[in-house]
């Protein structure tokens, strides 16, 4: 079997690409660095470090690299023979990768069929990369890719920190793993024993995005303002820890009512959860959680979806409001989001700022609540 993966970063190299190499594909890594795809082509193979109580090393082997620009028709050709198209690579990044899975999959012999899984950390981002190559195709390749290709999105859950090491591949990952595949739109069997595949997979992404990611957003941007450095760092803080248990209340609040989730089971996954976030075998920093704070703001994200779906429930949500207020004070150089942000304020104000890029009416109760907070 052999699957194609946009991404060689934390998460690709961490967890999906090592999950499909022990489930026997034959991996090859599409990414823009070179350093990173000179590397998986002279060696073969690369080192996980799964940082438990215990740190214990796997190699993940049969695996290969194709520099995403230079490499364009190499990439075509790999996409052409896939069994499996994988992506990690950041919601935003999704457009720009799909011109070339387009051509690759209106290539293929129309018998052969080809699943593809966006492993991103958004609402249904396969269905964004669906929709980015139809819009690369002719009407006439589109229905031939439709017949051959299953687009399934999918939820992918694991702490992949950055870590600094002389060695380009190495990747260290916490125990816990978790990848929930939508499986109505898979076109052959996956073939991985570790991926959870469901039918539905709204509740199993909002889930997850709505405590893993809301309540490390919380820890991250607060922590940022405190001036700590990483995520357990932060939550030694007496303010912070309280600020993400209330965040996850919230939203909590806000699953149960949506999904009929049993509130001690989200509990449980709640507690479950801020355990990960202390790992004190990992140091996941808060620059590296904060990162891209506008996509982080957006109206479908893990902080202002949930807010407006309290307030749209006559509930008064705190400690949603004040996190997005935290994530409207994060700025780091080379963040190139972050930076634009406080320009946005600068020029605008909190709340205007916001109302942008949330895609909110400055009378929503939010705008309101944050220009509150803003003149305290
Ligand atoms: N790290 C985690 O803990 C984690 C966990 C779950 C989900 N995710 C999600 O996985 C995705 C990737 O996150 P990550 O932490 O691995 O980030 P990362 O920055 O470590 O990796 C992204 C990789 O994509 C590559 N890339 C960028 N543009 C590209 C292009 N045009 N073509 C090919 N490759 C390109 C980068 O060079 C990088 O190697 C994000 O959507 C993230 O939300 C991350
Ligand atoms: O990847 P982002 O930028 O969407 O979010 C940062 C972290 O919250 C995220 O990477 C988590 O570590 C991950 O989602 C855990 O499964």
């Amino acid at each position: 079997m052999k699957a194609v993966h946009f991404g060689a970063g934390n998460i690709g190299r961490g967890f999906i690409g090592a999950l499909l190499s022990y489930a026997g594909y034959s991996v090859t890594f599409v990414d823009v660095n070179e350093h990173v795809i000179d590397a998986l082509n002279k060696r073969g193979q690369y080192t996980v470090t799964v940082a438990g109580e215990k740190k214990e090393t796997f190699e993940v082997k049969n695996v290969e690299g194709i520099h995403s620009v230079e490499g364009e028709s190499a990439v075509m050709t790999a996409v052409k023979q896939a069994d499996l198209v994988t992506t990690a690579v950041g919601p935003n990044v999704l457009q720009h990768i799909a011109p070339a899975i387009a051509k690759g999959l209106s290539r293929r012999d129309s018998q052969q069929k080809v699943n593809v899984i966006a492993c991103e950390n958004a609402v249904r981002a396969t269905s964004e990369l669906k929709k980015e190559i139809f819009a690369s195709l002719t009407p006439e390749e589109g229905e031939e890719v439709e017949g051959i290709a299953g687009f399934a999105d999918a939820a992918v859950d694991r702490i992949v920190p950055n870590v600094q090491s002389s060695d380009v591949l190495a990747v260290t990952v916490e125990p816990f793993y978790e990848w929930v595949v939508e499986g109505s739109s898979l076109k052959n069997s996956l073939g991985v024993d570790e991926a959870l595949v469901v039918d539905d997979l709204d509740p199993y992404i909002e889930r997850k995005l709505f405590t893993v990611n809301t309540g490390h957003a919380a820890a991250a941007y607060a922590g940022f303002r405190e001036g700590y450095k990483t995520i357990r760092e932060a939550l030694v803080d007496d303010e912070i820890k309280p600020l993400v248990r209330a965040a996850l209340n919230e939203t909590k609040e806000v699953l149960i009512e949506k999904y009929g989730f049993n509130m001690e089971e989200q509990e449980t996954y709640i507690d479950k959860i801020i355990t990960r976030f202390q790992n004190p075998n990992i140091e996941d920093l808060v620059e590296r959680v904060g990162r891209g704070p506008i996509r982080k703001l957006g109206a479908h994200e893990r902080l202002v979806k949930p807010a407006c779906m309290l307030y749209d429930i006559g509930k008064h949500p705190q400690a949603l409001p004040q996190t997005i207020f935290h994530a409207l004070h994060f700025h780091v150089q080379g963040d190139e989001e972050s930076e634009r942000l406080q320009e946005m304020i600068q020029t605008n104000g909190y709340g205007p700022a916001l109302a942008a890029v949330a895609n909110l009416e400055e009378s929503h109760p939010l705008i309101q609540q944050i220009e509150m907070l803003a003149n305290r």
